[in-house]
């Protein structure tokens, strides 16, 4: 019993028996809540819910004796609606991502590639938006334009990719992660190329929550959309099932003898061996994925530039941390750089403030971020 409230804490509210706990597993089960509900453990509830959650609290309490069954509903990963099965919300909990099919239309995908076309061809000028090569290519001779840009970064700006951030369908699912209020934290379009042979389109496996200085973590979900079939051989998405249960880790580049992207920081002493599941998705398609869930993609071996579009989402009621003197330090430093570069900022800009000029409400109310 004591296993099973431990390794499957945020789940095991909702498989406890209904027979009474001993005093001993009562203690455990609320020392860990209270941990829960302190902050100590890295899923921490935000800081204005602290009262509503001291309630809840207080109820679990009282329910456990005699009937540990009736605290049945809380599932801290996700919010219950209508919307995820059981076996959906329990995959979620478990895996740390949920794949869900054709959920954005052919139509819209069409008109996302064209306006990513149009930003290639240099017809519009969208504020905010940073255009990345591969550093392969980068390092290389003249390449004609749209075959050079190997990612879009913040189109918060651009009407027709923005878009892709308020579309009903993601949102509906999105709410089940950060509920009601919904803030767009970082756009992406990112079009993978051709490997050029030194495996630079590869991404180093990595947990994005790395790069963001606001939590809590369990309120912050990525949202990934195919653009076209995704496959081992164009490079999709490789993630470790059930390691956004673990805890943030230390960032790098990795030593790669052929070059790596800027700020594409990886886990630092990846092992290889560990299992991986590589999610081929149809165009289309969408993961939702937990920021703690260690992922990356390997490198593309076909001649076509593999695309997706993507969202990192929070609650409007997530919070700023400063990440001074953590490993999120390294980060830190190098987003300034380029802040300082690419808005002509001196001095006093923070990280907090690199995040708060790009993050858009998109439902709901805009609280603290
Ligand atoms: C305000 C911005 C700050 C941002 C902050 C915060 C975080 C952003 C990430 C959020 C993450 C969310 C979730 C997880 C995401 C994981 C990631 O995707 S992390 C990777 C994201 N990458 C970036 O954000 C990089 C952004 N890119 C840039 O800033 C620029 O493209 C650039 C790499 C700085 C290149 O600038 P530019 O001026 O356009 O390029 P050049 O003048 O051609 O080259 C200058 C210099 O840089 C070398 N170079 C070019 N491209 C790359 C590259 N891809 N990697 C490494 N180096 C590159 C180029 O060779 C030149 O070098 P030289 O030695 O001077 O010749
Ligand atoms: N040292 C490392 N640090 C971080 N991530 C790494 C490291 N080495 C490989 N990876 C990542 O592991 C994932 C798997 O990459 P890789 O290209 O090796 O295999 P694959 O494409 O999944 O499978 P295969 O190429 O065998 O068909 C990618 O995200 C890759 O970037
Ligand atoms: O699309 C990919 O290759 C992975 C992108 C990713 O994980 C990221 O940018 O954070
Ligand atoms: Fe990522
Ligand atoms: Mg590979």
């Amino acid at each position: 019993m004591l296993v099973c409230v431990r390794t499957c804490v945020r789940a095991c509210v909702c498989v406890l028996p209904s027979a009474p706990l001993t005093y001993g597993q009562q203690t455990f089960l609320l020392l860990y809540l209270s941990s829960v509900f302190t902050g100590s453990y890295t899923g921490l509830l935000p800081d204005r819910n602290m009262s509503r959650a001291a309630d809840r609290l207080r109820l679990l309490i009282n329910h456990l004796d005699p009937s540990p069954a009736s605290i049945v509903s809380f599932i801290p990963y996700t919010f219950e609606t209508d919307l995820l099965t059981p076996e959906q919300r329990v995959f979620y909990e478990e895996n740390g991502f949920l794949l869900i099919k054709n959920l954005v239309s052919e139509e819209d995908i069409d008109r996302f590639r064209k306006a990513f076309e149009r930003i290639c061809r240099q017809e519009v000028k969208v504020p905010g938006l940073v255009v990345m090569r591969d550093v392969a290519i980068a390092k290389s001779e003249f390449v004609p334009d749209q075959k050079a840009v190997s990612k879009l970064q913040d189109f918060q700006e651009d009407p027709e990719l923005f878009r892709y951030c308020s579309l009903p369908q993601i949102l509906k699912y999105v709410e089940c992660f950060t509920g009601p209020n919904i803030m767009a934290m970082h756009t992406m379009l990112i079009n993978k190329p051709p490997d050029a042979g030194k495996k630079t389109s590869r991404h180093p496996m990595h947990q994005d929550l790395h790069y963001f200085p606001f939590r809590p973590a369990d309120r912050i979900v990525c949202s990934w959309t195919a653009m076209e079939k995704v496959t081992r051989q164009n490079g999709c998405l490789v993630v470790l099932p059930g390691t956004h249960q673990g805890t943030l880790q230390e960032h790098d580049y990795p030593e790669w003898e052929g070059g790596v992207n800027k700020m594409y920081h990886g886990v630092r002493g990846y092992d290889p061996q560990q299992p991986r599941v590589h999610l081929e998705m149809e165009k289309g398609d969408t993961v939702f994925f937990h920021p703690l869930l260690i992922h990356g993609s390997g490198m593309n071996q076909t001649q076509g530039f593999r695309k997706a579009i993507s969202c990192h989402y929070a609650s409007g009621d997530c919070y700023y941390i400063d990440v001074k003197g953590t490993t999120q330090e390294n980060i830190e430093n190098e987003a300034l750089d380029i802040a300082v570069r690419k808005y002509g900022v001196e001095g006093d800009v923070h990280f907090k403030d690199v995040w708060m000029i790009r993050g858009r409400l998109v439902q709901g109310e805009r609280l603290s971020l």
